[in-house]
């Protein structure tokens, strides 16, 4: 038993009884946990990945090494242990420590920890709506206050974790202006620049050649289709109207596809294969289309549903099917979907209010607009997703947590 080891969160193996075969082609290093569990790494994985200072640069944290010149069969000329891990000596003399904590948490073979994240509360319209209408300030309602997140990263870390956890979040007593609201954006990260400008001011004068500077009612969408790179987090201050109309529907796209899988499986698997295209071409100086044609559900490397892209307006004629048969198919899908998205279960709708910015995950929740008349003017920012999940970790979790996973 590893003493100073014993009440150490990892239940870490006995090193005597690490089962080491010398690294080479099929060697590999296998660390037997107090916990039963076995863990095994290949040489060549265990070179590239040493943290020594030559290797990888403590500031930077990049790898200093080539790993192409890393022989595929590298093999140790020893191995000793010391309380708190591994010291491999390489053939070639370059020596590597590595800590149980580090292989414990690093393991592959099999992924023995899961990097730290945070649970999603996915909604229908309905479970807020009746919230909502009794008390907008209702604790059912994802919202914090102006002044705790202009104070301190604890307050970022409090909006960051309602978006995370809601998909959306309101901000209460923010300065009706479009100053205070774009040093509130700042909070999480800069603004994403597009050709509606960086932090954007907008009302129905066409100023840009697209719907949303128009009275037009827009259904439920997701913004940015057209981009590789969708928007990740979108925020709406409303700074002023003076007319009727103008209300804000929202959906949880997350929900709406989970009841998709449940209602209609083949819809499912089609709106997550089929390409979609899309276009921003309005404005005369740009004919924005993404790198590829996207699936309006796309999911990540395990299966998981990440991101919903899907803007019925923005979508552009398509002419790549993989048959004609696809043809038929995508629109019956498209219909079951797009009657789930506009369905009073899954809707919530609410009028924005000045003082009272909404942002919300553009890869989960989709936004929209009932028509309108009168003046009304709204000011906000796109995110970009990554600046934003930085932000959401390193505030709720602490740097030193984060980097554990690297
Ligand atoms: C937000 N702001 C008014 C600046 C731009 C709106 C872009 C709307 C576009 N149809 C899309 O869905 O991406
Ligand atoms: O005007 C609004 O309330 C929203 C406009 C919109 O949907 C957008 O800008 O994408």
């Amino acid at each position: 038993m590893i003493r100073n080891l014993v009440n150490r969160k990892y239940l870490l193996g006995n090193p005597n009884r690490i089962l080491f075969r010398a690294i080479s082609t099929n060697g590999k290093l296998v660390v037997p946990w107090e916990d039963g569990k076995t863990s095994k790494y290949h040489g060549i994985w265990l070179r590239d990945s040493c943290q020594c200072r030559e290797c990888h640069h403590p500031t930077t944290l990049q790898r200093l090494i080539n790993s192409s010149s890393i022989p595929l069969d590298i093999s140790a000329d020893s191995i000793t242990e010391n309380g708190d891990g591994v010291e491999i000596t390489w053939k070639g003399d370059h020596k590597s420590f590595y800590t149980y904590e580090w292989l414990r948490d690093h393991s592959y073979d099999p992924v023995l920890v899961e990097p730290p994240s945070i649970k999603e509360v996915l909604w229908t319209g309905r479970d807020l709506h009746n919230s909502y209408v009794k008390d907008p300030y209702s604790r059912d309602i994802p919202q914090v206050e102006f002044d705790e997140v202009m104070r301190d990263d604890a307050g970022v870390g409090k909006w960051t974790r309602k978006i995370a956890e809601y998909g959306f979040a309101f901000v209460n007593n923010t300065p009706v202006d479009e100053k205070a609201t774009e040093e509130l954006c700042k909070r999480i990260a800069f603004v994403r620049p597009t050709h509606y400008g960086g932090f954007w001011k907008f009302t129905s004068d066409m100023a840009k050649a697209d719907l949303a500077y128009s009275q037009e009612e827009l259904g439920v969408h997701t913004d940015g289709t057209y981009f590789t790179d969708q928007p990740g987090l979108q925020l709406f201050h409303l700074l002023e109207h003076i007319g009727t109309g103008g209300e804000t529907p929202l959906v949880d796209g997350f929900k709406a596809a989970e009841r998709l899988k449940e209602l209609d499986p083949q819809a499912y698997t089609t709106l997550s294969t089929v390409p979609v295209p899309a276009h921003a071409a309005g404005n005369k100086d740009v004919c924005i289309q993404p790198a590829d044609s996207f699936p309006i559900l796309m999911h990540d490397h395990k299966g998981l549903l990440v991101q919903v892209r899907w803007n019925s307006d923005d979508r552009s004629t398509m002419r790549e099917w993989d048959t004609p048969e696809q043809v038929l198919e995508f629109y019956r899908a498209a219909k079951v979907w797009s009657d789930i998205l506009s369905s009073q279960e899954f809707v919530f709708q609410f009028q924005l209010q000045p003082g009272r910015p909404m942002i919300f995950n553009n890869l989960r929740v989709l936004h929209g607009r009932t028509g309108f008349e009168g003046k009304r003017t709204m000011c906000g920012a796109y995110i970009n997703r990554d600046d934003y999940v930085s932000r959401l970790r390193l505030t709720n979790f602490g740097r030193k947590e984060v980097l554990r996973f690297l």
